[in-house]
């Protein structure tokens, strides 16, 4: 395994846009610490440390008043690492699991108790060895009650993905709406395969995240300020109002090339969430849905 990467901004700047009261950081990780949370045997990469407190001092200085935080790829199915930083947090965090498919009910309800409401099925090849359908569809009919599945994949395999989709019985939470190219626009190919999926059924959600990685000049795209990711973003947010959660996606992982200022990831909010009523929807009402319902 190679050295440990730094994939995030050392000093952010802070962002001109002060998101609404309550406002929920819904997509972000915790790496570590490794002394105490060793990485997966498995991770594709291996970070610096980026633990509970590094998170909160960024979730504080960006005006954010929760997370949630998604176990990431690097600490596989053991979800030590995010259930210490939710505790730590006291009530301003919750989060989605890794598990293995053959978890036990009474895991599935001590994770509950540990503040999780989800879990992530991960279907990017460079992330993770292998992403078994059958098995993720056993262990979706029977989570507990209130949680929902969050899936990562890219956009060239939304079509291949649909049976199995389709069939997951509880809602779907979509991150970074599936890497579409943004480069296309609003209304290229890659967003109107995801609008006809968003349309199939009512209880399908997705982050309109990671601006930095849809939009990296390394991919074709413009960087920061990230003004593809802007346009092609802000006609979905519009149309889907209720159905949008967002998140910084800090500490970014695999991101050591283009490390994106996490103020300027903010500063995205009211370009693809113009009036204050979407802003409240998709920092406040729609992440408390999801995730604090109880
Ligand atoms: O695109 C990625 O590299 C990436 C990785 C992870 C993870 O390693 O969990 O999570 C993300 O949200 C995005």
């Amino acid at each position: 395994m190679a050295d440990r990467i730094v994939s995030w901004h050392a000093n952010p700047s802070k962002p001109k846009f002060t998101p609404p009261p309550g406002a929920v950081d819904a997509h972000c990780h915790v790496f570590g610490p490794m002394a105490q949370f060793p990485f997966s045997a498995k991770a594709k990469y291996l970070p610096e440390d980026a633990g509970p407190d590094m998170l909160f001092a960024l979730r504080d200085h960006l005006g954010f008043e929760k997370n949630v935080i998604v176990q990431a790829s690097c600490h596989g199915t053991d979800n030590s690492a995010t259930l210490h930083a939710i505790a730590a947090a006291q009530g301003k965090a919750r989060g989605v699991a890794v598990v293995d498919p053959a978890i036990s009910e009474d895991d599935l309800a001590a994770l509950h108790l540990g503040g999780i409401r989800g879990i992530r099925f991960n279907f990017l090849k460079r992330l993770v060895d292998d992403a078994p359908k059958d098995r993720f569809l056993e262990v979706a009919s029977r989570l507990p009650k209130g949680w929902h599945v969050v899936i990562y994949f890219e956009a060239d395999i939304l079509e291949e993905l649909r049976p199995f989709m389709d069939a997951i019985p509880v809602p779907i939470v979509v991150d970074h709406m599936g890497r579409p190219d943004v480069t296309q626009g609003p209304d290229g190919p890659d967003m109107k395969a995801f609008r006809r999926f968003l349309d199939s059924r009512d209880d399908i959600w997705f982050k309109p995240t990671c601006p930095d990685r849809l939009d990296a000049i390394k991919e074709g795209g413009k960087g920061d300020p990230w003004d593809n990711f802007a346009a092609a973003v802000a006609p979905l947010v519009a149309d889907y109002p209720t159905r949008c959660i967002w998140g910084t996606d800090w500490p970014h992982p695999n991101m050591q090339d283009e490390i994106p200022d996490d103020g300027h990831l903010v500063d995205m909010i009211p370009r693809i969430a113009p009036t204050a009523e979407l802003q409240q929807a998709l920092l406040v009402d729609n992440p408390n849905r999801l995730y604090w319902a109880d």
